[in-house]
């Protein structure tokens, strides 16, 4: 392959080199987010901002980690992911905002994925249909123990992933809405929890790379409970999930030293 880091081993979107990132790192989609959730680590600094893609680096229970964006779908994801591994990073917790699909998960909650439906493009150039999206067991069971401590309302299940925001929101005005529809009615029978857009991705180059991966989600709102006419909270503040993947983070941290 070409060098895009050009010898100095800076990877080409990320702007990172080995050294300059923890084995842990938490994945936002939102850049703006990094900033916040680097405040919850120790001697937080930033280490580079290039495209969508900002790091910072800091300290948890001794150890280096660091969060990185990754913009939005699984494009920028993957890339986020690839070049992460490439600079020595092995454990990933996706934090993200989600729409709840099935009634019982509302605005304000959180969702902690055991899988991803992959009908967004990313993973498929990466792994036949065939191969499943699941996160990596021991960064979600540690995900878990940290929802369960930090009292959160949590449930856990699939997440759906696709590359159209608005397709999920208003399939109705896309010239390919009926297809949108009818698999969004699948979806919701097989008992998807919420849609968002990077995991499948994340869990597929993952699984490729040899790397952990696992995601939390804020829920935003839930439009199936709109269109219900159910009341529809609505929530934008990421402070919990921030707090349930730090929480993990350091659990892991203090379990693999043993
Ligand atoms: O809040 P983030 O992490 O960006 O995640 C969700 O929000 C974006 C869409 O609004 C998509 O990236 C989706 O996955
Ligand atoms: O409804 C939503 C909210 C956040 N992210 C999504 O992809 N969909």
């Amino acid at each position: 392959m070409v060098d895009y880091t050009e010898g100095a081993g800076y990877q080409y979107h990320i702007g990172v080199r080995e050294g300059e990132v923890g084995k842990y790192v938490i994945l936002p989609g939102d850049p703006k987010r990094c900033k916040k959730i680097a405040e919850f680590f120790d001697d937080p600094v930033l280490v580079a901002d290039s495209r969508e893609f900002v790091t910072y680096t800091g300290i948890l229970e001794g150890e280096k980690v660091s969060v990185t964006s990754t913009g939005i779908g699984g494009p920028s994801a993957s890339i986020a992911l690839e070049e992460l591994t490439n600079c020595g990073a092995d454990t990933f917790i996706r934090v993200g905002t989600c729409g709840g699909m099935q009634t019982e998960v509302c605005g304000g909650d959180l969702v902690i994925a055991t899988g991803a439906v992959r009908m967004e493009g990313t993973s498929r150039e990466y792994a036949p249909i065939e191969y499943p999206a699941v996160p990596d067991l021991e960064v979600t069971n540690a995900l878990v123990r940290a929802a369960q401590k930090t009292g959160a309302v949590y449930h856990t299940g699939v997440v759906q992933c696709k590359d159209s925001f608005y397709g999920q929101h208003q399939p109705e005005k896309h010239p390919a809405g009926y297809e949108l529809i009818q698999k969004w009615g699948a979806w919701m029978k097989m008992g998807c929890l919420a849609s968002e857009m990077e995991s499948a991705a994340l869990f597929i180059a993952g699984a490729y790379r040899r790397v952990k991966v696992g995601s939390v989600f804020l829920v935003v709102a839930n439009q199936e409970r709109e269109r219900q006419g159910l009341p529809n909270a609505q929530a934008h503040d990421t402070e919990n999930a921030i707090r349930v993947a730090v929480e993990a983070i350091r659990e892991m941290i203090k379990e693999n030293r043993g």
